[in-house]
């Protein structure tokens, strides 16, 4: 698949304000994206996303390190690359007052497009902001204005969009509205790369998923195959009656005794629903065995479950 933008060995280090040590924001960091995919960048809070953001559309000067994006090398052709990238910033720095039409089609002329009225009025419908054209910033409701974000963000039709923590603070109906903004967006080819600390947003969302802390890249994979590789399922069956030892036909299957032989844990399976299969096989053996339940508790681990992991092995390492 073709690749869109290409960072190898970004590190960025902030001096120390004050006495405070410098920090290494970003160490070392490989990635590359491809085009027309969704990424998700995953990490909890001042992992160095907003950072490494900040890099590829020119806010942030690399330590070292190189980037590459649509063929072109940052440090000769950062003009031509940067007009062909979106930034959707997670605040709204914009003259309040103006109006939405003009905002976007403003938006535009900063990269150096020629004015082009019927693709503003196709963004603008796009992020169904037409019928509020004329509206003031200011009076939009706070979904409006993320819209707005977007639209300006797109109007200059960017190949490749940053998204910085989209959702983050918004509710539930308006998540569940901006990730459909952002299906359009995939269906219209352009590349996403979305911030998030939300495990669900990656879930949804993305193609692929990365997960960044404290500056390094810690795993960088097919949504699927994340889940695949280190998915597991949990179930608890709660006995009818305790039971002083498990049956040998149990004996392949990852279960134990719990709750003083109330309670048949298990724990397994891949993620590739080789899990609920043994669950299933498990709830058939005790019922061949005549060991009564009266309840199953089942659960698959979410990537919540394995980011929270990752994060702590990292802290364990450094
Ligand atoms: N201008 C700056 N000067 C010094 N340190 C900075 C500066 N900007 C960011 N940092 C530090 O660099 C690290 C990475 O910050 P960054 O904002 O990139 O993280 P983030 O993953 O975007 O966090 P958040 O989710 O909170 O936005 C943090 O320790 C932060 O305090």
């Amino acid at each position: 698949m073709e690749t869109i933008l290409d960072i190898r060995g970004l590190t960025k280090t902030y001096p120390g304000r004050g006495s405070a040590p410098p920090v290494d924001a970003l160490k070392n960091v490989d990635l590359t994206i491809r085009k027309g995919e969704i990424f998700a960048l995953l990490g909890p809070n001042g992992a160095g996303k907003t950072t490494l953001i900040g890099a590829v559309c020119g806010m942030v000067r690399p330590t070292s390190g190189s980037i590459h994006a649509f063929g072109l090398d940052m440090k000769h052709d950062w003009r031509t690359m940067r007009a062909r990238i979106g930034l959707v910033p997670q605040e709204m720095s914009v003259d309040i007052f103006e109006k939405v039409h003009r905002s976007v089609a403003y938006s535009r002329g900063l990269f150096g497009r020629k004015a082009d009225p019927a693709r503003i009025e196709e963004v603008l419908r796009t992020l169904s902001l037409w019928d509020k054209r004329d509206s003031q910033l200011r009076a939009l409701s706070g979904g409006m204005k993320r819209r707005v974000l977007i639209a300006k963000a797109l109007a200059h039709d960017p190949d490749l969009l940053f998204l910085d923590e989209p959702t983050a603070g918004v509710d539930v109906e308006l998540r569940r509205d901006m990730w459909n903004t952002i299906d359009k967006l995939r269906e219209q080819g352009v590349t996403v790369i979305l911030t998030t600390h939300y495990i669900e947003e990656a879930e949804e969302m993305a193609d692929r998923v990365g997960v960044i802390n404290k500056g390094r890249i810690l795993l960088v994979d097919d949504k699927d195959a994340i889940m695949g590789r280190l998915g597991r399922t949990e179930a608890e069956f709660t006995l009818s009656q305790p039971l002083a030892s498990l049956p040998a036909s149990l004996s392949d299957l990852p279960v134990t005794l719990e709750n003083d032989g109330r309670t048949i844990a298990f724990r397994g399976g891949d993620g590739s629903g080789l899990g609920k299969e043994q669950v299933a096989a498990l709830a058939q053996t005790l019922v061949r065995e005549n060991i009564g339940y009266t309840a199953i508790d089942q659960r698959e681990s979410s990537l919540e479950d394995i980011f929270v992991k990752l994060v702590e092995e990292e802290g364990a390492t450094s």
